[in-house]
């Protein structure tokens, strides 16, 4: 079959900077992709890339998008080379949106977990999201000195009810003695803390796992696996614990669809800051593989400004 392509690139300015270890990010860079059928029947997807994860730059993306014909094939898009993922996923989700076995999983019960904006910042803002319904927070540490990030952490796990969880993001940012540090204190802590994300480097995987090893509050690894090829990997090398899975970046979906169906890891599925078209597909995905019910970090609506209800059509207009 053969579908008529196009595509925008888009940017947004995020209402707040997203701080982490690897530094301030204040504009996402996205392309959105337009599939026709021959049937005219219109699917869109998103490519939202973050070089800085590991995944392709916007550059590449849309390097990729200018060099294609007006009309590609399937075997086309199941041909995007690894190098790609953020585009394996945009295409792979528009087609399968117009696929005749295309169908919709219910979205509606998964819980969200709500992110903290980094530093002093989240022992003011928690309240809101709670009061939003929000019980499990992400909150970005390996920003600031340690002596202050604990300082906070303190206030915020006092301030927190109960019933609440809180889970603590340090993109990598740790040193092997301060994320023992941070892994006692969570463990004194306990239940309160649900995991400690990517505390150390992609290249301290042997570190990792021996921590993982050593407390008992658990350790979820995001950058290491941020693409497919990276998952399997780490499952390979005796990954145990928690997977994040940023489905925007992680490559084809139905590939990703196989593995966790084959190997029953224990995921949370996690935001890209994508619009709504990546969102949603990736919310599916988050929906039909979510095995342990984790709240999806897809908690981040107030990072961004709402696109109106014209998005994606209104990209197409003619100015
Ligand atoms: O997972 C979440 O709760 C929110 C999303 C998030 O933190 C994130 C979003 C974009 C890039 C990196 C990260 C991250 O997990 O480090
Ligand atoms: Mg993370």
């Amino acid at each position: 079959m053969n579908y008529k392509f196009s595509f925008r690139p888009i940017n947004h300015k995020f209402t707040r900077p997203l701080v982490t270890n690897h530094g301030i990010w204040e504009i996402r860079e996205s392309i959105i992709i337009r599939l026709i059928d021959v049937t005219d029947k219109v699917s869109w997807g998103e490519i939202s890339p973050i070089s800085w994860f590991g995944s392709e730059t916007v550059e590449e993306a849309l390097d990729f998008c200018h060099q294609l014909p007006k009309e590609i094939t399937s075997e086309i898009i199941l041909a995007i080379p690894d190098n790609l993922p953020a585009c394996q996923f945009a295409f792979e989700s528009a087609l399968s949106k117009l696929g005749e076995k295309s169908e919709f999983i219910n979205s509606q019960n998964i819980t969200y977990s709500g992110l903290l904006a980094a530093g002093e910042a989240a022992l003011y803002q928690w309240q809101s999201l709670w009061e939003q319904g929000y019980k499990t927070f992400k909150w970005k540490i390996a920003v600031d000195n340690i002596a202050k990030e604990l300082e906070i952490f303190n206030l915020l796990i006092q301030n927190l009810p109960d019933s609440a969880k809180l889970r603590l993001d340090a993109n990598g940012g740790l040193n092997y003695k301060s994320a023992k540090l941070w892994l006692q204190t969570c463990d004194n802590l306990q239940p309160k803390i649900e995991f400690i994300e990517q505390p150390l480097a992609v290249n301290q995987f042997a570190e990792v796992l021996e921590l993982s090893n050593s407390y008992s509050t658990a350790i979820a690894l995001d950058e290491s696996v941020a693409t497919l090829q990276q998952l399997e990997h780490y499952y390979q090398q005796g990954w145990r614990g928690i997977f994040v899975i940023k489905p925007g970046i992680a490559g084809s979906p139905s590939r990703l669809r196989k593995f966790c169906q084959q190997h029953n890891i224990d995921t949370v599925f996690s935001s890209v800051f994508e619009s709504l078209i990546g969102r949603q597909a990736a919310l599916q995905l988050a929906a039909e593989l979510s095995i342990n019910n984790r709240a999806v970090g897809f908690g981040i609506n107030h990072f961004f400004t709402q696109p109106d209800s014209t998005f994606p059509q209104s990209l197409w207009k003619n100015l």
